[in-house]
């Protein structure tokens, strides 16, 4: 395997140093496991060896075990590809060998990285190196003998923090929690780790197995308070995931009954989680996250993004303020530009408000809160545009609004100037009608609050330039967003998914099912609120203002009600104005407002769909399918026009765009776990009994009778045939 390898190279003072090398991390693929077995059986039957130093190549220890294997094994249900690691190679080969050994850190050392580092007697590194165990974001425990020795290193509190949130640290914090023994600079790296190796093995330095440290585990009594307190908080941060009561299962047994025993258990109940749901979906999300970054005849030209070294900013309400405040953060300067004095301090303060709301939650310095605000400046007019390399404009959804707009920016700005908007529902095609640059347009739709939804669907036009893709991608990822390249359509991706999650919630309240065990059932699925709370936080303008455009868009699917309307027509405005479906107070949870059933009941009196006038009576089963089949059903339509590169693109938007439970793969993959045929007949009943809203598309209908999984590419032989349907 080119590239995968374990070398070995032993000084004239005694000292074998062993190299892991697979690029661009050294993941631990088997094959390093078994090349660290035999150089370290080398290292051992060699007489001129006397210690040993474990290091890294190109400036990096390991992210970790591969987690290609872990794809392979959710493939197959095979789990003989999985080598013995924890006990043969880290206790009895590395922990328990007649040589020390010393890890020598640069970079990073994650999972089963730290997790031999941890097996070896001492560990240099240099202080900015990131060390954790993140195994739990992929559904798994360390597996490694981490549930054991991190605890043994750093004591039970900190070790089971870093576990259950996944939580990397700096080798400098390292050093202060007792996980690293000294910290040198690269260049000194491997020359001190050899000499601390030495002095191991002359007995210099104490000889410390971790395993067999007690000191830092604390009485029984209190170990047992502590993991007592984390079961409880797990159960509150993750109710629907195996893995981190299994976790904490591990660390209890390692210190109830030593930390041998704990290792034995870790590598028994980490191969149970290998196999677990939870695990697939979480893994899928790994790969499919960076498969975003692949986006063909873009990223696959040669093209080299250019620098955006200044961005102008049309509209400082609140997406336009957070897209400001995200891109400041990132040291990028902006023009900010409103239509008055007035709205302008608005905006800026709104901008203010978001770096002193991240200062509040201890996520940024004032130093630093500082310097991005002075790389914003506010102006009235275009001026300032000439110089710009990006506008990104962020008006309100009004056509001939932002048509006039783009016609003025493509005078204002420079050629080379990339003339984004964040509409989220608007065809590009019309936004930039009255212009001759379709070539630089391009959707920048954000999440809200846009600087901290991770987030960014980067819409394309037929005539986008793959530069001007390319460009905002690299501004994506310097800002810290997700980028996900999708077509133009209404609603794009994610907006266009996900419009019959809102519809099909009212549709059956509007049936008769209760507004609250809607809400109660879909958190429960694990969003992270239930739609009508949703469309509460949202604000019920955005569902107004954009009801026209998919009922020109979407005719025939839709579900219309005029129960927003009644809402504010009786003086609620969701959560901006403190009562929608809930009552908002501030400091106390929403609370669900009884007195909305009236309003409710009003718009079910006109709308009149409840067969026979009664209410429909439904399961919690039956309540989310009917709001999530829709869902699904609307995907395979952006999957059947290409929409989205590939289905797992869909996976990643729902996920960051709309809180889709990441453990359940994103909505395509667990679509595919329910299996597209019972989707099929489900939606095919309801649309019998309820309608069009429900009608399955040819796409679901072809992958549901020939047994074809959703997210397998169409073919234009298939579509011919689809259409046909
Ligand atoms: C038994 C053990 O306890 C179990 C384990 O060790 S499980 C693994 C634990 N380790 C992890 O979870 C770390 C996962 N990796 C990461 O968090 C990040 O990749 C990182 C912080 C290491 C690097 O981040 P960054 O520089 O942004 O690069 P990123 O794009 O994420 O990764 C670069 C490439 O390395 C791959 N990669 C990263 N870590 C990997 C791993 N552990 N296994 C296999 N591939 C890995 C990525 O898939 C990506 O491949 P691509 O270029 O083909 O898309």
């Amino acid at each position: 395997m080119a590239g995968i390898r374990v070398s070995m190279d032993v000084g004239g003072d005694g000292v074998a140093v062993i190299t892991i090398s697979n690029p661009p991390v050294n993941a631990l693929h088997p094959a390093i496991i078994s090349g660290l077995k035999e150089k370290y059986a080398e290292a051992m039957n060699r007489g001129d060896v006397k210690a040993i130093v474990l290091t890294g190549d190109n400036g990096k220890f390991s992210g970790g075990f591969d987690i290609n294997v872990f794809a392979q094994i959710h493939k197959t249900g095979d789990l003989s590809s999985l080598p013995d690691v924890s006990v043969e190679l880290v206790v009895n080969i590395m922990e328990d060998a007649r040589k020390p050994s010393v890890a020598a850190i640069q970079g990073l050392a994650l999972g089963g990285g730290l997790e031999l580092a941890m097996g070896c007697h001492a560990r240099i590194s240099t202080p900015e190196a990131q060390l954790g165990l993140p195994e739990l974001t992929l559904g798994v425990i360390p597996g490694f003998g981490g549930t054991q020795r991190l605890p043994r290193l750093v004591g039970l509190k900190k070790a089971i923090e870093m576990m259950l949130q996944s939580k990397s640290i700096t080798a400098t914090e390292g050093k202060e929690y007792g996980l690293i023994d000294a910290l040198v600079s690269p260049k000194e790296l491997i020359e001190i780790s050899r000499q601390w190796a030495l002095d191991i093995a002359e007995r210099r330095k104490p000889w410390i197995s971790s395993l067999r440290r007690t000191d830092r585990l604390g009485s029984l009594s209190e170990a047992r308070q502590i993991l007592q307190a984390a079961r409880q908080q797990a159960k509150r941060i993750a109710p629907n995931m195996p893995q981190h009561q299994v976790c904490l299962d591990a660390i209890e047994e390692g210190v109830n009954f030593g930390g041998y025993a704990g290792v034995l258990k870790e590598a028994k109940l980490f191969k149970e989680l290998v196999l677990s749901s939870t695990s697939k979906g979480l893994v899928h999300v790994f790969f499919a996250q960076r498969a975003t970054s692949k986006v063909p005849n873009v990223t696959d030209v040669g093209l080299k993004p250019r620098q955006i070294k200044k961005v102008a900013v049309i509209g400082g309400g609140l997406m336009g303020s957070g897209i400001a405040t995200a891109l400041i953060l990132s040291n990028i300067p902006v023009v900010l530009k409103e239509v008055d004095t007035k709205f302008l301090q608005r905006g800026q303060k709104l901008i203010a408000a978001n770096l002193e709301g991240l200062v509040k939650k201890g996520s940024l310095t004032q130093d630093k809160m500082k310097k991005a605000l002075s790389l914003l400046e506010g102006v009235l007019d275009y001026s300032e545009f000439r110089n710009v390399d990006m506008v990104i404009e962020a008006v309100i959804e009004k056509i001939p609004l932002k048509q006039s707009i783009f016609a003025d920016i493509e005078k204002a700005c420079p050629p080379h100037c990339i003339l984004a908007t964040n509409t989220s529902t608007i065809d590009l095609n019309i936004v930039g009608e009255r212009t001759h640059s379709q070539d630089r347009i391009i959707g920048a739709h954000f999440f809200s609050p846009a600087h901290v939804m991770p987030l960014l669907e980067i819409v394309r036009m037929e005539k986008t330039s793959p530069q001007v893709i390319l460009d905002l991608m690299n501004v994506g990822k310097i800002i810290k967003k997700v980028p996900v390249v999708v077509g133009n359509c209404t609603g794009f991706a994610v907006n266009r998914t996900f419009f019959p999650y809102s519809q099909g919630a009212h549709l059956l309240v509007h049936l008769g099912v209760d507004v609250f065990r809607v809400d109660r059932v879909i958190s429960k699925f694990g969003m992270p609120m239930g739609p009508f709370q949703l469309q509460d936080v949202a604000g019920y303008g955005v569902a107004l203002a954009v009801k026209d455009i998919y009922d020109s868009a979407f005719k025939g699917r839709l579900f219309k009600s005029g129960l927003v309307e009644l809402m504010v027509e009786n003086g609620r405005q969701g959560k901006s104005n403190g009562k929608g479906y809930y009552i908002y107070e501030k400091g106390s949870k929403p609370r669900p407002d009884p007195s909305v059933h009236s309003i409710i009941e009003e718009s079910r009196r006109r709308t009149n769909i409840m067969p026979g006038g009664k209410p429909i009576n439904v399961s919690d089963q039956d309540i989310l399918e009917m709001i999530f089949f829709p869902v699904v059903n609307e995907a395979c339509r952006v999957m059947d026009e290409n929409i989205v590169v590939r289905a797992s693109d869909l996976d990643i938007a729902s996920v960051l765009g709309m809180g889709f439970p990441r453990y359940r793969g994103g909505l395509v993959f667990w679509a595919e776990t329910v299996g597209a045929p019972y989707i099929y007949s489900r939606l095919n009943k309801w649309a019998e009994l309820y309608g069009g809203f429900f009608k399955p598309s040819p796409y679901l209908e072809e992958r549901a009778k020939n047994g074809l999984p959703l997210s397998l590419p169409s073919t234009s032989s298939s579509q011919a045939s689809r259409a046909r349907l």
